[in-house]
């Protein structure tokens, strides 16, 4: 099957239903990323078909639970995971695209570039430094993909919240593991699990995990 025609089937098995322009666009970047990994690491992953999947497809699974506008932080996105699908499937999101490998944010600054991106910011930056730069924040929305504890991403995120954000961890299969241990961290943080969605990739079958925090109303 055409690889187009392979990225559409499984990111409609996710609820994704985007134009041939963001399915081009997704395609080009994933072509890209192969491209510049031979030079810098960006990903383990180097199977053309398994990166539509554990990339492209992936990085989509959460955009079905996200509001359709707003400002969004994306913590450790590395090669552009998933701030870059994000902004392809929905280019009104206006999206600061945060890490601490300077390469990295080399790659997505050409991405965005090339895409001809309005409102994508690449920052080669540490997340802890990212409170005192006040003309960034509050977020309404901070997401993550393999990043880092649940814990550290709930402490990262909290002075850069906008009132009535949202966090999300994508995390793999222990994810619902991961939110029972820290459970008493959360209650005493000031947030809250808002919602957890389970999935399988659809050609691998590798289990994922979504889990969404709020503050709570004090
Ligand atoms: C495992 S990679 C995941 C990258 C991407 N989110 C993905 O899903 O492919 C984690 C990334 O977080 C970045 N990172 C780790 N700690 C960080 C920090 N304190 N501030 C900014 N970036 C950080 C690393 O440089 C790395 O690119």
């Amino acid at each position: 099957m055409p690889d187009r025609d392979l990225l559409e089937e499984m990111l409609q098995q996710v609820k994704v239903v985007l134009s041939g322009k963001a399915l081009d666009d997704l395609l080009w970047f994933r072509d890209e990323l192969l491209r510049w990994n031979k030079k810098i690491n960006l990903t383990a992953i180097t199977d053309p078909a398994g990166t539509l999947e554990k990339h492209l497809v992936d990085s989509l699974t959460l955009l079905p639970y996200l509001k359709p506008k707003g400002t969004i932080l994306d913590m450790g996105s590395g090669g552009g995971f998933p701030s870059i699908p994000l902004k392809i499937a929905r280019p009104s999101y206006k999206i600061w695209s945060v890490d601490a490998v300077a390469k990295k944010i080399s790659f997505q600054k050409h991405v965005a570039r090339s895409l001809n991106f309005q409102d994508f910011t690449p920052l080669h930056l540490r997340l802890e430094d990212l409170p005192s730069n006040s003309a960034l924040a509050p977020f309404d929305m901070v997401v993550t993909r393999a990043f880092a504890p649940l814990k550290e991403i709930l402490e990262l995120a909290k002075p850069v919240l906008a009132l009535n954000g949202i966090v999300v961890a994508m995390k793999g299969a222990d994810g619902m593991d991961e939110l029972e241990e820290n459970r008493s961290y959360i209650e005493g943080s000031g947030f809250c699990c808002q919602k957890t969605v389970q999935m399988r990739l659809p050609k691998s079958d590798a289990k994922r995990t979504l889990l969404f925090f709020k503050e709570r109303a004090s």
